[in-house]
């Protein structure tokens, strides 16, 4: 199958005609080729997401890998990074190729596993990362997502390990001793709910801590779902020092405040917690000056009886993939006095950078996150910057409801996602 994409707004190129062939952007003749109108849109090379929750192993009825990656697709995304807090945990060779074989299967988005650190998740001993990288799925990002590595031996070893073959360690910073019984952002909000609080220095502990590891050993350390103001400042100083250090923000943190909890509905119960106006500001503002390199959607779904409940017994995480355009739009658009009407003033080329060039050079993903240009694969999404769209949980891809953006209305709409020159997206709807 080959498209021609009439008339898309290209960085750097300003109209253009794109020809879609053989997986490749072409040149020449378009003979037969689908003609899409693409008037209005714009083309981003396919997102990238480096922390994408799949489920499957274990929690199929949350998600799998093939509802996953059709969420993804439809959020403008060409790849994504699996977590290994799956059931089994993805800590040895068998898992991770298991879960890479089921997102070609679905070929929907390019699913890389992400390889657990410790055995279980359980912070004893380190798993088989050696196993896990030269395995079919040629693990380069490990992660205990959902636990940190708090052991700072362990930590350390982990760091040494990866160096050997350009691995990477992301840690989910949370330092458990000073997060025992949290329930959301320890501050002002937390007390008048009376709930127990997650300060915001026991993830700035851990990254002070990590980035003096990574800088000791010379290896490369990413930091998951940075929250606040003061990790912004501990990582603004690694990487003056030429720490080796890379770090993520999410949609919900770049827009959401703790606020929300005063709702008690766990829809808004994320780990790390929703953080305070002053923290979403710093976020963005490291954001655009590259602080913080990249968004990662920290996709969440959890199964109803998971969510709907009382607060304090709902699992903590949010649905990412299909709006985190749209969110991340909003939340630059409304700060940086861009994102007007039809997504004038929208730096796309910051869009493309944190959100697929960046995030695919981590994760060493050379298909992904390239320039649109003749000879380049064609993994590719266009968008339509004047849409706005009211998000309905019961149209989401995802298996589970999870979304705290229901019935807002935000900017940007992904009309159409390509992976290899295969559309996995069409019209704004998934292709199968
Ligand atoms: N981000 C979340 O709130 N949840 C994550 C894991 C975690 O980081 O707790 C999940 O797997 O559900």
């Amino acid at each position: 199958m080959s498209f021609l994409i009439k008339g898309v707004s290209v960085l750097g190129k300003g109209k253009a005609d794109l020809l879609i062939r053989d997986g490749v952007i072409a040149e020449g003749g378009a003979g037969n080729a689908q003609v899409i109108d693409a008037d209005g849109l714009v083309a981003l090379p396919g997102l990238v997401d480096l922390h994408t929750h799949l489920r499957e192993p274990g929690r199929e009825d949350a998600e799998t890998v093939e509802t996953g990656s059709r969420a993804a697709a439809l959020g403008g995304y060409t790849a994504v990074c699996a977590m290994a807090n799956t059931s089994p945990v993805a800590d040895t060779a068998g898992v991770v190729e298991q879960v890479y074989r089921l997102g070609r299967e679905a070929g929907l988005v390019d699913v890389q596993p992400i390889g657990a650190v410790t055995v279980g998740l359980a912070g004893e001993r380190l798993a088989e990362l050696g196993a896990m990288a030269t395995s079919a799925a040629q693990v380069r990002i490990f992660s205990d997502d959902g636990h940190c590595v708090a052991d700072p031996r362990l930590m350390r070893r982990a760091l040494e390990y990866v160096k050997a073959f350009d691995g990477v360690i992301a840690q989910h910073a949370e330092e458990p001793r000073l997060t025992e019984g949290a329930q959301m952002h320890e501050g002002e909000v937390a007390t008048r709910l009376g709930l127990t609080g997650w300060p915001a220095v026991a993830e700035e502990a851990i990254i002070a801590r990590d980035v003096l590891l990574a800088e000791h050993v010379g290896s490369r350390l990413h930091v998951c779902h940075v929250s606040t103001a003061g990790s912004v400042e501990v990582l603004r100083h690694a990487k003056a020092r030429g720490v080796k250090v890379t770090a993520e923000v999410t949609p919900h943190h770049l827009l959401l405040t703790d606020e929300r909890a005063t709702s008690y509905d766990p829809v808004f119960k994320v780990n790390p917690p929703l953080r305070t106006a002053a923290d979403v500001e710093a976020l963005r503002a490291a954001l655009r000056e590259g602080v913080i390199d990249i968004v990662a959607t920290d996709h969440a779904p959890h199964a109803v009886e998971d969510k709907e409940c009382e607060w304090g017994y709902a699992r903590p995480g949010m649905l990412g993939l299909e709006t985190a355009l749209s969110v991340v739009l909003d939340a630059l658009g409304s700060s940086a006095g861009g994102a007007g009407a039809g997504g004038a003033g929208v730096d796309w080329d910051l869009i493309a950078e944190r959100m697929s060039r960046a995030p695919a050079r981590i994760a060493g993903l050379t298909e992904h996150g390239r320039d649109i240009a003749p000879g380049a694969p064609a993994n590719l999404t266009l968008v339509d910057p004047a849409a706005r769209r009211r998000i309905d949980p019961g149209e989401s891809a995802s298996r589970s409801r999870n979304t705290p953006y229901a019935g807002m209305t935000l900017p940007g709409r992904v009309m159409a996602t390509f992976l290899r020159g295969e559309a996995t997206v069409l019209d704004g709807k998934a292709v199968k």
